[in-house]
C-alpha cells in the first residue's frame, strides 16, 4: 500500500494549475520523472488528465487531488463526489480530500464522502487535509488513513501561519492528537526542514512548490539578491 511505500520518504507533489507557466499533463509527467530520478518516492499531483500523464511514465504510486472552486464553499481541494469520481478513474493510489469542518458545496458531508470511496474502492488509501488539530481527531475518527497539514496556513482561521512556525508547533500537536500517520505538507522549502519533520515523527514529507514550482523558486533567489 502507498502508506508503506513512502515511509520516511519524500513524496513530491507536481502541481500547476491553469494560471501557472508549466500547466501541461505533459509538462506535469516529466516533473514528475524527475522526482523520481532524483529519488522520490511518490508524486502528488492535481487532475485526473495529470494523474493518467504520470502514471504513464512512471511507477510511483500517486496521491490524487481534483482542486475544483465552487460558489458558496471555500472547500477546493477534491470537494464533491465528482471530483472523486475523476479520482477514481485515474486509478490513483491514495486520494486526498479537505478534510476541514467547512461547509462543502452540493450539501455534501465530508462523512459521505469517506463511506462513499470505501465502499467504490476498498484498496485506495484516504488522505485528510487538515488546518487545525480538531480536524485531524475528526479524520482519524472517520477512518481516513493517514493526515497531512496541507491546509494549515491556508484557511480563513489560519491564514498566515507557516508549518515552520515556532520549531513546527503544530506538527508536532497533530502528531500528539492522533494515532494514524501524518505527513508534513506545505512550504517545506529546504531539505533541512524535510529532514526536520520526518525527525520529529511525520510518516512521510510532500514538497511542493521547491521542486515543481520554478516562478517561486526563482522568486526566493531574486528577493534575496534584492531585499539581503
Ligand atoms: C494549500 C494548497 O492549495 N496546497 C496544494 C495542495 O495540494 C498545493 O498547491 C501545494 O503545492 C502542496 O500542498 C505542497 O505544498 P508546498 O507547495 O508549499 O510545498
Amino acid at each position: 500500500m502507498m502508506l508503506e511505500t513512502i515511509k520516511k520518504g519524500l513524496v513530491a507533489s507536481c502541481q500547476a494549475l491553469p494560471d501557472e507557466p508549466l500547466h501541461s499533463s505533459f509538462i506535469m509527467a516529466k516533473m514528475a520523472l524527475a522526482a523520481k530520478q532524483g529519488g522520490a518516492c511518490g508524486i502528488r499531483a492535481n487532475s485526473k488528465e495529470d494523474i493518467i500523464a504520470i502514471k504513464q511514465e512512471i511507477d510511483l504510486p500517486v496521491i490524487g487531488i481534483v482542486k475544483q472552486d465552487y460558489p458558496n464553499s471555500d472547500v477546493f481541494i477534491t470537494a464533491t463526489k465528482r471530483e472523486v469520481d475523476q479520482l477514481l478513474e485515474s486509478k490513483c493510489e491514495m486520494i486526498a480530500l479537505d478534510a476541514t469542518l467547512r461547509v462543502r458545496p452540493n450539501g455534501e458531508t465530508l462523512e459521505e464522502l469517506v463511506s462513499y470511496i470505501k465502499e467504490k474502492a476498498p484498496n485506495v488509501q484516504l488522505m485528510a487535509d487538515i488546518s487545525t488539530v480538531k480536524e485531524a481527531v475528526n479524520a482519524e475518527t472517520l477512518g481516513f488513513d493517514c493526515i497531512s497539514t496541507t491546509l494549515f496556513g491556508y484557511t480563513n482561521d489560519t491564514k498566515g501561519s507557516k508549518l515552520f512556525d515556532n520549531e513546527f508547533y503544530f506538527l508536532k500537536k497533530v502528531l500528539q492528537s492522533v494515532s494514524i500517520p501524518v505527513i508534513a505538507e506545505g512550504n517545506v522549502m529546504t531539505p533541512e526542514m524535510a529532514k526536520q519533520v520526518l525527525d520529529l515523527g511525520a510518516h512521510s514529507v510532500v514538497v511542493g512548490g521547491a521542486i515543481s514550482r520554478p516562478q517561486q523558486i526563482t522568486a526566493r533567489f531574486v528577493e534575496k539578491i534584492q531585499k539581503g
